[in-house]
């Protein structure tokens, strides 16, 4: 079980990284963030048990983030909570947010705050774990304000899944899933809203020190050999 922090404390250190990765191909103002493995000092990876340990995994959409969340859950024992996954469960019960929410999905517009991050804490507090993922999440600065309010944490590190729009465009008119949002017109939309509103959020924790930007073209095994060693560094502190 996770204990809640009161206050929220600086991770990084200013000494130098251990390894450093940068995605290698072109792309817009997302190139202008790097991607850094840093020792475990660095990454402000505490000793305590009850501390819960945060890690925001965004990007596109249809950049590969929940494909990846689940190979970090199957290799290094994190509890995957996916914002959207949360949001759609309110629908299917047809919560008192149900329709809101599905007409805001349908459109490729965001949740307000307010209703995704009650939705996440009371999934991080029902959790034995405290190691989480939490998949498509912040994806606005409102988003990331109110879940360091409510929550009262930050995250130790925000795995970003960096992918050129052709390829999201091309796996999410390919999932095949029988989602709402996976048509042309709304996928539209998601980029635009991605785009409008994602970067500040990135902007944000690369300045922190706390962003890993990761190449997400080619295998899902190919992905994952860039992710894994960010998450070692977490193992080899237990
Ligand atoms: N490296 C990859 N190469 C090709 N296809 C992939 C790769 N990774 C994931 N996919 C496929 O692309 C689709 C989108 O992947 P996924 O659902 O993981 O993306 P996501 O970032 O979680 O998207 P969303 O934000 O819409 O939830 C899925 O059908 C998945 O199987
Ligand atoms: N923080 C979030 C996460 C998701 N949503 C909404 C809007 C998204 O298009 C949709 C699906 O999310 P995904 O499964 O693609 O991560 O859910 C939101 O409003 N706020
Ligand atoms: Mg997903």
């Amino acid at each position: 079980m996770w204990r809640r922090v009161t206050s929220l404390s600086p991770f990084i250190s200013s000494s130098k990284p251990s390894i450093r990765n940068q995605a290698s191909y072109g792309g817009k103002i997302w190139e202008l963030f790097t991607t850094e493995i840093l020792t475990p000092a660095k990454a402000g990876i505490s000793s305590d048990e009850k501390t819960p340990f945060i890690t925001f995994v965004v990007g596109g959409p249809g950049s590969g983030k929940g494909t990846q969340c689940a190979k970090i859950v199957e290799t290094f024992g994190f509890t995957h909570i996916s914002a959207g996954e949360l949001l759609r469960r309110e629908i299917s019960c047809n919560s008192e947010h149900g329709s809101m929410i599905l007409d805001s999905i349908r459109e490729g517009k965001i949740v307000p705050s307010e209703v995704t991050v009650k939705l996440i804490e009371k999934e991080m507090e029902s959790s034995k774990n405290n190691k989480f993922l939490i998949d498509g999440f912040p994806r606005t600065e409102e988003n990331r304000i109110a879940f360091e309010r409510v929550i009262g944490a930050e995250p130790n590190f925000v795995l970003f899944f960096h992918c050129p729009e052709e390829e999201m465009v091309k796996r999410l008119l390919s999932r095949n899933e029988g989602r709402v949002d996976d048509n042309i017109d709304t996928i539209k939309k998601r980029l635009e809203v991605f785009t409008a509103l994602h970067l500040p959020v990135i902007k944000y924790y690369s300045e922190k020190g706390k962003l890993y930007k990761i190449n997400a073209v080619g295998t899902v095994d190919e992905i994952f050999e860039q992710v894994r060693p960010v998450f070692a560094v977490c193992e080899a502190t237990k």
